[in-house]
């Protein structure tokens, strides 16, 4: 192995360590987050809300956008994203809906 080659191993080895450490921190936050949005579903469901908040959305949209650009970060990744995540959040809070009996 020539020394271009085991810079190169190095190189690619720490960097996927930080990828597995950072892959780690989003499966945490990602987690905290769903706990977060569960408690919410639930709290909808007893008073009888919609899943959806259209304007919550939009407000957390704007925000994402600015955050995305300061830290750049493509403001198109992060809108998918968040499309992404809060589909999966209202698919729940209709599943806790329809078994509260609310739905
Ligand atoms: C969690 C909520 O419910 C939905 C999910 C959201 C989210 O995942 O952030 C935001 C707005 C709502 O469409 C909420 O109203 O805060």
């Amino acid at each position: 192995m020539t020394d271009d080659d085991q810079e190169f191993a190095g190189d690619l080895a720490r960097l996927r360590r930080s990828i597995d450490n950072l892959d780690a921190a989003m499966v945490h936050l990602l987690a905290e987050r769903f706990r977060c949005t569960d408690a919410i579903g639930e709290l909808k469901a007893r008073h009888g809300l919609e899943s959806r908040d259209p304007r919550r959305e939009a407000a957390q949209l704007k925000r994402l956008r600015i955050l995305a650009a300061q830290s750049g970060l493509d403001p198109d990744f992060t809108r998918k994203l968040h499309a992404l995540v809060v589909r999966e959040v209202i698919t729940n809070h209709e599943a806790v809906k329809f078994e509260s009996g609310a739905g």
